[in-house]
């Protein structure tokens, strides 16, 4: 059940949104996908919802060009709200289950048992416009993984909550991830998609300019970070060839540098200048990355 995305190309008259994108995600992986403002995250998502036609490429899933057909067994989370303001929660959630094959008495089942597990039984009956806009995003992330489908999209789904309910949402869609689903999800927030995706993309101008597992693509970065903790001055380690980038901490500095043969030299030089509390290599962050990728800061 593996999603394939084979030079997906989408342009909107003269304008290339999407330009030539492949990427892979087997089942049960959870893929990251990064990109600015106007990137092309939600219209390469629209191609594989079968909402949108590629212009030029092919989407696959479980081996067949996807369609609009294959919609019960996808479930979708997009950026802007897709909800009924005016009508009920509960009533909602089971309409929009039934929609996608499920019948009605074991929808309302699974909505008892996830507005449960959100700590929202309460809204039931509410009308969504009544909810705050985290507990509305709840109700969205149910709605989209209620069917259980076998391909979840999110566009954004931690997008306004508070830290708590980020965490209920998350631990939400690792369960579904250990349950098989496969799942690729788009957000502003780097750490995330650090601590939950094995594989990502980055998307610049609707072209993947970074791709495959987040290892791998840490190490084939090759520019690395030492971090060094002591009380002396250690600006005179930013001279040293190979250091790129020099940064004062409030307990020592923050050095990139462009291999590891470098790290040997910055640490014979920093005992040369007293004594060393801490000396550690550390991996580039995904933010690094997407810097000296993309040009700018990711927010
Ligand atoms: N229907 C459309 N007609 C014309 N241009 C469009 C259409 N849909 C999207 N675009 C353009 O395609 C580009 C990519 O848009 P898209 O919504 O895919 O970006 P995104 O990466 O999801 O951005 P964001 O993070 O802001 O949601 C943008 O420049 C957008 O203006």
């Amino acid at each position: 059940m593996s999603l394939i995305v084979e030079h997906a190309t989408k342009k909107f008259g003269d304008f290339t949104a999407v330009d030539d994108v492949s990427l892979t995600v087997e089942q049960g992986q959870m893929h990251g996908f990064l990109g600015a403002n106007g990137a092309g995250k939600t219209t390469t998502f629209r191609m594989i919802l079968g909402l949108l036609n590629p212009t030029a490429g092919i989407i696959r899933w479980n081996g067949k060009p996807i369609t609009y057909a294959e919609s019960p067994e996808i479930g979708y989370l997009p950026e802007e709200r897709g909800l009924y303001p005016k009508m009920k929660v509960e009533e909602q959630l089971i309409y929009l289950a039934q929609l996608r094959s499920m019948p009605k008495a074991d929808a309302k089942k699974e909505v008892r048992k996830w507005l449960e597990r959100f700590e929202v039984p309460h809204y039931a009956s509410k009308k969504v416009e009544e909810l705050s806009k985290g507990n509305q995003q709840k109700i969205q992330l149910i709605a989209s993984l209620l069917h259980q489908p076998s391909l979840l999209i999110l566009d954004e789904p931690f997008s306004g909550l508070d830290p708590v309910n980020v965490e209920m949402l998350k631990s939400a869609i690792l369960d579904f991830q250990k349950e098989g689903a496969t799942i690729v999800f788009s957000s502003h927030r780097l750490d995330h998609v650090e601590e939950l995706c094995d594989n990502m993309s980055i998307l610049d101008g609707g072209k993947i300019v970074v791709g495959g597992s987040i290892r791998q693509v840490k190490r084939s970065f090759g520019k690395q970070n030492v971090r060094i903790k002591m009380d002396q001055d250690l600006s005179i380690l930013h001279n040293i060839t190979g250091v790129e980038n020099f940064t004062k901490t409030h307990d020592g500095a923050l050095l990139q540098i462009t291999d590891e043969t470098v790290a040997q030299r910055l640490l014979e030089e920093s005992m040369k200048l007293g004594a060393l509390r801490h000396f550690a290599i550390e991996e580039p962050s995904l933010e690094e990355i997407f810097i000296a990728k993309v040009g700018k800061a990711y927010a």
